[in-house]
């Protein structure tokens, strides 16, 4: 038997953590498909065997089991008594099945109160304000480095020993490892591109909890759960074994475990009867564990359904009524992040303008800090970084707030505002949408947040977006997970979500770097659409110098953090560029037509460029 200890420390252990499976087939064929499994045939067989002596083992037997033959004291296995009696007399067999029910239950309900607990806690830090978060952080940090089974035991000692302490105790020792697993899963998908996505469409932190963190944690959840209950039992057991579980006259495997060990030596079969008990339901939860994750683990989440009032057929908000001003406007944009004992600044303060309809593509060498200006206007950095700027004006709205932009819009309808006006295209495709939703689903949100659309309608319009980013069968499409998609398809189904509301601009990071050239061009072809129809600027970063050339109208170079020019296209394409980090970007670009052996020419990593801005941009 694994120490108790051991056991206890549990889930974070036993856990991979990774991206939810794909979720291909109907749940109710998929649980089919596992049942006909010889693991699912397995796990069901088992789970029956432990469900009926757990249900029928007290009334089958319960009689049996107290009855004492005072002339079978501590006898060895017969036909009378397969696993022989105990110090009293009485059929130990009988008393193992029927012991079966308390110990399966203390089991079960321990492994449900640590998952319970466990996972409130561990959910706190994604939820609560950062402060709070990292005080959670550290208080599962602790709990978790003080040994569980101690804590099962002062627990246990300090309830009074019985059925319901060790329950107790058992449940509140796992809860820390099932916290911190909560916690570390919770913060792997909060990190990603789909979360910064519902952000965007002014998503709600409780409801990006509901909608996007739990689906994409509950698989690892159920299995460690599962499991867990099988670590339950081990743990039970042993307190029992120590005497500090399940007092007389109840009795539970563990107590049976501590009387039948005095005579292990002459009568060993009623130890290695309770042990084949204790291993067979451990077995089974493990088995049933992984059963439900592939079966259940990975079901649509079923989400609360809420219905609205409906106001029209449209998600879009209204458009805001404002003069013809540039749709964003950013003047002296910093961003800070803590480095070392000190602070980076991987944002110098630029400025720049960006025009209604316009298509500007932003360059610069990796690291020059391109996404991080796309996040920062988009209000989606948060602390440890510092964002300040005097002032960011998008589609007439000022985000800045006393020097700072907010990593959250700082009012409802200023997050109905940057859901329904601003769209953001991420660089990876594979991380941009929610893996356990829908993609009809994740696309018919802002209709639902925004619009006042009820599920049908706002379902119906996602469907009519995703023909408008031209994708064949939308129908079908949109009951498509994004796995069944590929990256170029992904792409769309992004910028379908942003064409549930009216953009007025997109700010699109990399968004074709993942793709092939075919792909790309189409996805660049879906973007000039949305600028040609819609009137939508679009912000494009990229490091491809020539591609920005043929899809942008004007140009804003990034280098180390500060804009150093901006320059019309032809300019770029005809060889007017002033600053000399623009013209050595330029002369940078490979050449087909270069002859054979001419060396490529490069930026090196010591090469140093002035930072003042030869044109309009930096501040
Ligand atoms: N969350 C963060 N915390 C601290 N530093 C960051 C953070 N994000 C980015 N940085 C740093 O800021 C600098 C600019 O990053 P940014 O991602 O904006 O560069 P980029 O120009 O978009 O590069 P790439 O083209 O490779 O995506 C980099 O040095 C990066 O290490």
């Amino acid at each position: 038997m694994s120490s108790p200890d051991s056991a206890l420390a549990g889930p974070a252990a036993a856990t991979a953590v990774g991206e939810p499976m794909p979720m291909a087939v109907s749940s109710r064929r998929r649980f089919l498909t596992i049942l006909r499994s010889p693991l699912g045939i397995g796990a069901l067989a088992a789970l029956m065997v432990v469900a009926f002596f757990a249900v029928f083992g007290p009334v089958l037997w319960g009689e049996a089991a107290r009855q004492a033959d005072l002339t079978q004291l501590s006898a060895k296995p017969s036909a009378d008594h397969l696993l022989g009696t105990d110090a009293g007399g009485r059929d130990v067999l009988a008393r193992v099945l029927t012991a079966t029910r308390l110990s399966i239950v203390t089991a079960v309900l321990s492994a449900a109160l640590g998952v319970f607990v466990g996972v409130v806690i561990g959910l706190l830090p994604t939820i609560a304000p950062r402060r709070l978060g990292r005080l959670v952080n550290s208080a599962i940090g602790v709990a978790l480095a003080f040994p569980a089974l101690l804590l099962a035991i002062v627990v246990s000692i300090t309830l009074d020993v019985g059925a319901t302490s060790v329950t107790l105790a058992i449940g509140l020792a796992m809860a820390p490892s099932y916290a911190r697993l909560t916690q570390t899963l919770g913060a792997s998908v909060t990190g990603r591109d789909f979360v910064a996505a519902a952000r965007i469409l002014g998503v709600s932190r409780a409801r990006i909890l509901v909608r996007h963190v739990l689906p994409n944690v509950r698989d690892p959840l159920i299995v460690n759960a599962s499991i867990g209950a099988g670590t339950a039992l081990v743990a039970a057991t042993g307190l029992s074994f120590l005497g500090l579980g399940v007092q007389a006259p109840d009795y539970d495997w563990g107590r049976m475990l501590n009387e039948s060990m005095g005579a292990i030596y002459v009568n060993p079969a009623p130890s290695l009867g309770l042990g084949a008990a204790i291993v067979f339901a451990g077995v089974t939860f493990a088995l049933a564990g992984e059963v439900l994750a592939r079966a259940f683990g990975l079901h649509r989440p079923s989400g609360r359904r809420r219905r609205r009032k409906t106001t029209g057929s449209t998600a879009a908000a209204p458009v805001p009524q404002v003069a013809e001003d540039p749709v964003l406007r950013v003047r002296g944009l910093r961003v800070e992040a803590p480095r070392g004992d000190g602070w980076a600044t991987p944002v110098r303060g630029v400025s720049f303008d960006i025009d209604r309809g316009e298509i500007v593509g932003i360059v610069g060498e990796s690291g020059s800090g391109k996404s991080l200006t796309c996040m920062a206007v988009a209000s989606l950095l948060e602390e440890p970084l510092h964002v300040t700027a005097s002032s960011v004006r998008f589609d007439g709205t000022e985000l800045v707030v006393r020097g700072k932009v907010p990593g959250r819009p700082r009012s409802k309808s200023l997050a109905q505002q940057l859901g329904t006006r601003l769209a953001f295209v991420f660089q990876d495709p594979s991380t941009s949408l929610n893996p356990a939703l829908h993609v009809g689903t994740q696309v018919a949100e802002v209709g639902l947040l925004h619009g006042g659309l009820s599920r049908r309608e706002a379902r119906r319009r996602a469907v009519d977006r995703l023909a408008a980013v031209r994708l064949s069968d939308p129908a079908r499409r949109a009951r498509q997970y994004p796995h069944e998609f590929s990256g170029g398809m992904r792409q769309r189904a992004t910028i379908a979500m942003g064409l549930m509301g009216e953009p007025a601009l997109v700010i699109a990071d990399e968004p074709t770097t993942a793709l092939d050239v075919t792909v790309q061009r189409e996805v660049l072809a879906l973007l000039r659409k949305v600028n040609r129809e819609h009137g939508t600027a679009v912000m494009f970063v990229s490091h491809d110098i020539s591609l920005v050339s043929s899809f942008c109208t004007r140009v804003l170079v990034m280098y180390r953090g500060a804009i150093v020019e901006s320059l019309s296209t032809e300019d770029l394409a005809s060889g007017r560029a002033a600053h000399p980090y623009t013209r050595a970007l330029v002369a940078a670009v490979p050449h087909m037509d270069a002859a054979p052996g001419t060396e490529f020419a490069t930026i090196t990593e010591d090469a140093e460029f002035p930072l003042d801005a030869v044109r309009e941009g930096s501040a």
